[in-house]
């Protein structure tokens, strides 16, 4: 019997498998993708970040214990201590700055995830806007093992090595998979009715997750 984190993903497998084996993370592994659509990928995340840490200071916010604070501070953490670091680092080596970064108009795709998210946590409780979350945090776990996982990836000579290898570190898995512990516990308390109002949510953040991909892979507005 799986547990409840994967039974969310099970429900929606089809648009989860598009998500985590996407071209844009296949051609990130294997170093095919092309470089304007990563720096694309690259701004648009900068962005993104910003409104996700602004989501995990909601989820701060919801918590009713210090066990919740502690779980939702550590995540703030992840998000403007570990990944925005290495965003900026690429992003200097790219030769964009922040006040470049700062400057940027919102892509659509970034617009409706975020918000999307954003909304989930303004409207419901604390366990609706962690499953919103999930793919992002989880999600990219999973891809990074994915990855790891593929013959066809290569960091030898692959100008997203930096990337792949943010995914794979023992500080993003571990930040996923205590996130995963945490869903599993909050899940397996909800009866069958809230456990589908929860699947849409997870599954539609998983369809945006798609759509940020497919925006950077083609470059979208
Ligand atoms: C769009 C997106 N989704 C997820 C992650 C990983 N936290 C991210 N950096 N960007």
């Amino acid at each position: 019997m799986p547990n409840p984190f994967d039974r969310l993903i099970e429900a929606c497998h089809h648009d989860w498998r598009a998500y985590i084996e996407h071209e844009f993370v296949r051609r990130l592994g294997d170093g095919s993708l092309p470089e304007a659509s990563f720096r694309h990928y690259l701004e648009q995340d900068y962005l993104f970040l910003g409104h996700f840490a602004r989501a995990w200071a909601l989820a701060l916010y919801k918590s009713r214990d210090f066990d919740e604070l502690r779980g939702a501070f550590d995540r703030l953490k992840t998000i403007v201590d570990l990944e925005l670091g290495l965003h900026l680092d690429y992003c200097a080596q790219w030769g964009i700055d922040v006040a470049t970064l700062d400057a940027l108009p919102e892509t659509r795709a970034t617009l409706a995830y975020t918000r999307y998210v954003l909304d989930a946590g303004a409207r419901g409780d604390l366990l609706e806007l962690r499953v919103a979350l999930a793919p992002c945090l989880v999600g990219y776990a999973r891809i990074g093992k994915w990855l790891a996982s593929r013959a066809e990836t290569r960091l030898e000579g692959n100008p997203y090595a930096a990337w792949i290898e943010m995914y794979t570190d023992d500080a993003y898995l571990s930040a996923a998979s205590e996130e995963e512990a945490w869903l599993d516990q909050a899940l397996a308390e909800q009866p069958a009715k809230r456990i589908a109002e929860l699947e849409v949510v997870f599954r539609d953040a998983t369809r945006l997750e798609i759509d940020f991909w497919q925006m950077g892979l083609e470059r979208h507005a």
